[in-house]
């Protein structure tokens, strides 16, 4: 007899992780050659994926004993939003240098070539508060990194990192232990 795996075990046809993989799309050189990006479109168009994704991240969320909620500029705020309305939370978003009109706490990062700067309102986050980043992809872990520098620097703790992907060979995970300090960092598929 041959064993198979339960319809909806993870990594079996028919898993969550599946539906979720399968919604992905891979284009290739984009957007600089040699770079190969992982489309979330079709997932978000998607409403079973979508619905799916959301509720596996608000339960993350739950379990982890999160406050608040940050959603990082641009994709994060397309499933952060959506997490927090699901786990009852706030939404804080992090947003590109410029673009939130009161007063901001700043952290600069490095890309792979020279740097970017994200931006969050001071009195968003607060001592006290326990917040979960979520985002799209950890690729090598600089956007994630400069956010939980800003909640440190805010007072908050951090309840986690939750992301759709984390893509391995960037080495991002690494990247990101000192700053989690213990904090769970959590991807629902790694690639
Ligand atoms: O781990 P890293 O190497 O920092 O890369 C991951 C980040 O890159 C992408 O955002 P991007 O800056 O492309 O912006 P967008 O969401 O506005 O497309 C992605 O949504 C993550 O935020
Ligand atoms: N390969 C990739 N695909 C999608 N988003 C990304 N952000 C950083 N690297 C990425």
């Amino acid at each position: 007899m041959t064993a198979t795996a339960p319809k909806g075990a993870p990594g079996s046809p028919g898993s969550p992780r599946e539906l979720l993989l399968s919604r992905i799309r891979d284009v290739p050189d984009y957007p600089k050659p040699g770079v190969l990006f992982k489309d979330i479109t079709p997932l978000l168009a998607d409403p079973a994926a979508f619905t799916a994704l959301t509720g596996a991240l608000a339960d993350l969320c739950t379990r982890h004993q999160a406050t608040k909620i940050v959603g990082l500029e641009a994709r994060g705020f397309i499933l952060g939003a959506p997490v927090a309305v699901r786990a009852g939370l706030g939404f804080i978003p992090v947003r590109k240098a410029g673009k939130l009109p009161g007063a901001t706490l700043s952290q600069a990062y490095e890309l792979e070539y020279g740097t970017a700067e994200i931006e969050v309102h001071a009195e968003d986050l607060v001592e006290g508060d326990r917040v979960m980043v979520i985002d799209d992809v950890l690729a090598t872990g600089g956007t994630a990194e400069a956010s939980l520098e800003l909640i440190r620097r805010s007072g908050a703790d951090v309840a986690g990192v939750s992301v759709l992907m984390e893509i391995g060979f960037l080495g991002g995970r690494a990247r990101l232990q000192a700053a989690l300090r213990g904090a769970p960092l959590e991807a629902l598929i790694t690639l």
